[in-house]
């Protein structure tokens, strides 16, 4: 109840610090023992008048090198702490990083990334307390007691056997605390999680809220949660004081029982000066250790809750990589069958979607908004996994298929894909480390951005996390740079040159079409106009397939996409007007 296996077997190598701490600390308490027995007998000595010189200088070079003693004794628990607290966030932040990158492209539709972040740091950080300090003195709590125990029972057997009857009390009074607390402590971390999830979005959207003048709502409904966290912390605070009172009342009054006991035997003849004085030292000594567990407890508790949290994170399936296939060959048909697809159970977004997207082939995918083109392209890239269906890559199940070699084969670009702080060349090597210079810099000038970044620091040219000292069109440019240095077969460009200037768009078009001509090229575009040359358009509608053919003959049709095209060519041809 008070050690969670699971928790200790995760780290199996700090057993062993575990172990040398509790021996060290048995060794100061075993050193501390001998003092204070020599402390008894001195006032005895001193008590009755029989001290002499040597007494005084053995008793000090007793103190001297008990002290000694336990100056190093500690030293070396205090480091066997640190080594199993560096064990310990050594060992799970490696597992929970290697859970992340096993569970691959989808772990967000398990679990926030603010929720990640916060067990990984703070969560690990908590259990510091129950590795390094509580599950050390859990042993020590329950040797100490047994060893005062024995020792004292050849001084008064009555007094003995009341201090450690009364010992155990106090696991008791931490065992009636811990329901309620466990409780308590799963909804802090539940508040204290959604606060943070709070938080990062306010903080990562605060431009849009400042320019919405939005940002005093969100701030009062952050207070709100706040409130409401303070108010659980409170109560965690109350609940460990509480606990810790009643601990002291437990702890002192047993020792208080026990140096009456000892008065009584000694008044009653049944102890010597000395055994009653060295009763009334040691007593407080029975109950220290279990205190001691008790304040541990509460923020090991912590840490256990938070466990909680880290198990879920660490027990979400996994597909285990070594059983998947790689994708047969190069040339591989990707075919879509019957393919349906649901964020959230009772609403479907893709209905029966069957398409064929055929090696060397230039396949567009359009719609209008909000017609699942996007959903599309996150099941064809994997990371929107709960679909159903068959996906198939050259005649193998998607869902066999090993991450890595689909992330081989399909390069994905969205209209946001992330670029690294750091410099150009660093973004660059991500798709293709082995890249010789004259590789990089042939595809910066084939997507135009060769000139601009010579007149700057060229490949070393410094970028800000998510490039945002570059422009929408330069990071487009340079997200497809990348892209095609990674040279992978398929390509799936999900509204790549959305939101960026005509010129800028007209040049990534210009390379995607000629990509086409050698890979397999998705093109997600809303702009018909981008994708005419298209050998196959997928006209999705309401998350169905509408319909399906070149652009000639879907005009011929003047079905859906006509009448799209009709309207875009319309609207492009007043703009135009517009401008001239
Ligand atoms: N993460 C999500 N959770 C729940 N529903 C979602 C999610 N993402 C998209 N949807 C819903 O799925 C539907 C299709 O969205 P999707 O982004 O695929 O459309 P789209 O055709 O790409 O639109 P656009 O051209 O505007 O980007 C929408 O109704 C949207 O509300």
């Amino acid at each position: 109840m008070m050690i969670d296996k699971r928790l200790v077997g995760m780290v199996p190598d700090s057993k062993k610090y575990i172990a040398g701490n509790v021996v060290l600390m048995w060794c100061s308490l075993v050193a501390n023992i001998v003092m204070m027995s020599g402390i008894a007998l001195l006032l005895q000595k001193l008590f009755f008048k029989t001290a002499d010189s040597r007494d005084i200088v053995l008793f000090a070079g007793l103190v001297a090198a008990v002290n000694v003693a336990r100056y190093f004794l500690t030293t070396g628990a205090s480091r066997m702490s640190y080594l199993s607290v560096r064990a310990v966030k050594k060992t799970l932040r490696e597992q929970i990083y290697q859970k992340l990158l096993k569970l691959g492209m989808s772990y967000r539709e398990e679990l926030k990334t603010s929720e990640i972040v916060q067990v990984a740091v703070e969560g690990v950080e908590q259990l510091e307390t129950y590795f390094g300090a509580y599950l050390p003195q859990f042993f020590y709590a329950m040797a100490a007691p047994l060893t005062l125990f024995i020792v004292l029972l050849s001084v008064s057997v009555p007094a003995a056997v009341l201090l450690f009857v009364c010992v155990p009390l106090i696991p008791v009074a931490i065992a009636l605390v811990q329901t309620w607390a466990k409780k308590l402590l799963s909804r802090y971390w539940d508040q204290y999680t959604a606060l943070g999830d709070t938080f990062l979005e306010n903080l990562q959207g605060l431009t849009t809220l400042k320019v919405y003048q939005t940002d005093g709502i969100r701030h009062a409904k952050m207070n709100e949660e706040s409130e409401k966290f303070r108010k659980i912390t409170m109560k965690v605070l109350t609940m460990q004081l509480n606990s810790i009172t009643i601990m002291d009342i437990v702890a002192y009054g047993g020792a208080a029982l026990g140096i009456v006991v000892a008065l009584l035997q000694y008044r009653g003849g049944h102890t010597g000066f000395g055994g009653c004085l060295l009763i009334i030292l040691l007593s407080a000594d029975f109950f220290l250790p279990m205190r001691q567990l008790g304040s541990f407890f509460h923020i090991a508790m912590n840490g256990m809750a938070a466990s909680g949290k880290m198990f879920r994170l660490l027990e979400l399936k996994e597909e285990p990589q070594e059983k998947k296939q790689e994708i047969p060959d190069t040339e591989a048909l990707i075919r879509l069958d019957e393919v349906c697809f649901s964020y959230e159970p009772g609403r479907e977004i893709l209905h029966d979607i069957s398409m064929e997207l055929k090696p060397g082939s230039f396949t567009a995918i359009v719609g209008e908004s909000g017609s699942g083109k996007s959903t599309l392209a996150s099941v064809l890239t994997g990371q929107n996994k709960r679909r159903k269906g068959t996906l198939t890559i050259g005649g193998v199940d998607f869902d066999d298929i090993s991450e890595e070699s689909r992330m081989r084969h399909i390069t994905y670009v969205s209209h946001n894909s992330y670029l690294f702080g750091g410099t150009v060349r660093d973004n660059l090597l991500m798709a293709k480390p082995d890249a010789s210079e004259e590789e990089l810099w042939r595809v910066l000038e084939q997507t135009k951005l060769s000139d601009f970044l010579k007149s700057e620091q060229g490949l070393d040219t410094v970028l800000t996390a998510q490039a945002s000292n570059l422009s929408g069109g330069q990071r487009q440019r340079l997200a497809l740079a990348r892209a095609l240095l990674h040279d992978s077969p398929v390509y799936l460009f999900d509204e790549a040159t959305s939101n960026i200037d005509v010129e800028s768009e007209n040049d990534i078009m210009e390379q995607i079409i000629a990509l086409a001509q050698k890979k397999t090229v998705i093109v997600i575009s809303h702009r018909l106009a981008n994708t005419v040359t298209a050998d196959r358009i997928y006209v999705l509608a309401d998350g169905k397939l509408a319909e399906r053919g070149t652009h000639e003959k879907l005009l011929e049709k003047r079905g859906v996409y006509a009448s799209l095209w009709n309207t875009q060519q319309a609207l492009e041809h007043i703009e135009k007007e517009e401008t001239a």
